[in-house]
């Protein structure tokens, strides 16, 4: 297809700000553009995180494939001020700027592992304080906003549009928010716009005093500055719908910005029910998986295989599988002499970002033998950085006739009582470096990273 074919094909996305999946039309062909919330810099980045970052490299690399690399403009920024970080600095006795330069890094390294291209532009909030602090003095001027006592506070109740987004009233929202009672508030639904720094907090001169910017101001800001008063998608996950999307969309708005066209969340990568988070600890860091081995196209297949607007968890089984299949369809796909996206791969990423049915058409490429589209496919999804990455080139040692034994032993053991041999083939297993887990579904044997078979010789 040539890239005025391509740009004809009719892209759909689910509209949070609509609730319909819409056609998408940009404002202008030749720079689409893209704003993402990034992550607010203290921490390593939980595989969470990773999930919205997935998700819209997908979209961005569809968005270059259609309108063609030059012509798409992604921004997504990095919070580097924030109470957190503040509070992170003093309990490690370290300094801001040392702790939001290291995760930035960490982040970059651990995202780019997962096959995430990088944005074309990454602001960082703090170098945008006289952006903020200009579109602040705007809102006073128009009656949107007040100050009171070295704060400046957005007057919710004045944007009569708010909670559009989430389809829901103020009154509704209150009821079910976390609002901040503060004296100074007119309205406890008012939010932050600016607020006062002592000595020990970073701050910026300002017509308020020495202060800094709360948060929703800043991605308003940044994308006013990078993207333009109006532009096509804004993304981050479903739990920034409310209050950070309202509160953003409420800012951009009363200063006379027409802001995004299209609302896309993705829903949320869980544990045992639960949205994984830092607040909650129940998390585990994208590094964490790289340590053990998980090659982050494994991490990144099994994001794509659920789709972006489903909630999914991270399991050991998910995992499994996508090392088997990643590893069948590389050494398939590097046999190709060129790679050339299917057409029904396009219109199946173009319906909303089926991910999920990608993987399944890759499927059918590869039953097919059609390695080029295979290829092709698997370079659109992001997932073939490498020809033949090395952890896909050794093959997986199977150890299923020594599972076997050891089962068999064991039901032996079960009639005897007698579990003498079970304890012997477990401790040989286990001082050759060899993971054993018995439980009622059978035996599973994780060899050590590289493990060599002959090292059971002699042992059993
Ligand atoms: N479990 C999750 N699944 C999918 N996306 C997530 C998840 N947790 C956070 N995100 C997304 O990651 C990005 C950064 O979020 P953030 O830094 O607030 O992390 P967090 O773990 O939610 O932190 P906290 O628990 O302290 O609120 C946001 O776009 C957010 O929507
Ligand atoms: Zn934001």
């Amino acid at each position: 297809m040539t890239r005025d074919e391509t740009r004809d094909l009719t892209i759909k996305l689910h509209n949070t700000a609509t609730r319909r999946k819409e056609v998408f039309t940009p404002i202008d062909p030749d720079n689409v553009r893209m704003y993402v919330c990034g992550p607010t810099v203290y921490d390593r980045a939980h595989l969470g995180n990773a999930r919205p970052v997935i998700v819209f490299d997908v979209l961005y690399r569809l968005l270059r494939h259609v309108y063609g690399p030059q012509h798409v403009t992604y921004v997504r920024n990095f919070t580097d001020v924030d109470d957190k970080i503040n509070a992170r600095a003093a309990e490690s006795g370290r300094s801001i700027g040392e702790i939001t330069a290291e995760t930035t890094q960490w982040y970059l390294d651990d995202m780019a592992a997962v096959g995430a291209l990088e944005p074309d532009h990454m602001p960082r909030a703090t170098q945008y304080v006289p952006q903020m602090v200009a579109m602040i003095r705007g809102l006073i001027e128009d009656g949107y906003a007040y100050e009171a006592e070295g704060h400046v506070l957005f007057r919710v109740r004045k944007y009569t549009e708010y909670g559009a987004l989430s389809g829901r009233s103020v009154d509704d929202m209150i009821a079910g928010a976390r609002v901040e009672v503060a004296p100074y508030k007119e309205d406890p639904m008012d939010f932050v716009l600016w607020k006062p720094s002592d000595e020990g907090t970073p701050g910026w001169e300002s017509p308020w005093g020495q202060g800094r910017p709360g948060w929703h101001i800043e991605c308003s800001a940044m994308a006013h500055d990078l993207l333009g008063e109006r532009f096509d998608i804004h993304g981050g996950g479903i739990d920034l719908q409310f209050p950070h999307h309202e509160n953003e969309i409420a800012q951009s708005k009363c200063a006379g910005h027409g802001f995004a066209n299209y609302w896309l969340h993705n829903e949320m990568l869980q544990v045992e029910g639960k949205k994984m988070s830092k607040s909650l600890g129940n998390f585990f860091t994208v590094r964490d998986l790289l340590d053990q081995g998980v090659p982050g196209e494994v991490i990144r297949f099994v994001m794509l295989s659920t789709h972006y607007r489903k909630p999914m968890d991270w399991t050991e089984k998910k995992r499994d599988e996508a090392e088997k299949t990643l590893r069948k369809w590389y050494l398939q796909a590097a046999e190709a002499e060129n790679a050339t996206p299917s057409a029904d791969l396009v219109a199946l990423l173009a319906d909303d970002l089926n991910t999920h049915g990608a993987l399944t058409e890759c499927h059918r490429l590869s039953n097919a033998g059609d390695t080029a589209g295979l290829r092709g496919a698997l370079s659109l999804l992001g997932l073939m950085g490498e020809l033949i990455p090395e952890w896909a080139a050794v093959q997986a040692l199977d150890l299923t006739d020594v599972e076997a034994f050891l089962s068999d032993a064991r039901a032996t053991a079960m009639e005897t009582k007698d579990f003498a041999e079970v304890d012997r083939i477990k401790k040989a297993l286990t001082s050759v470096g060899i993971e054993v887990q018995m439980s009622k579904d059978g035996v599973k044997l994780t060899p050590p990273p590289g493990f060599d078979r002959s090292r059971l010789d002699g042992v059993l």
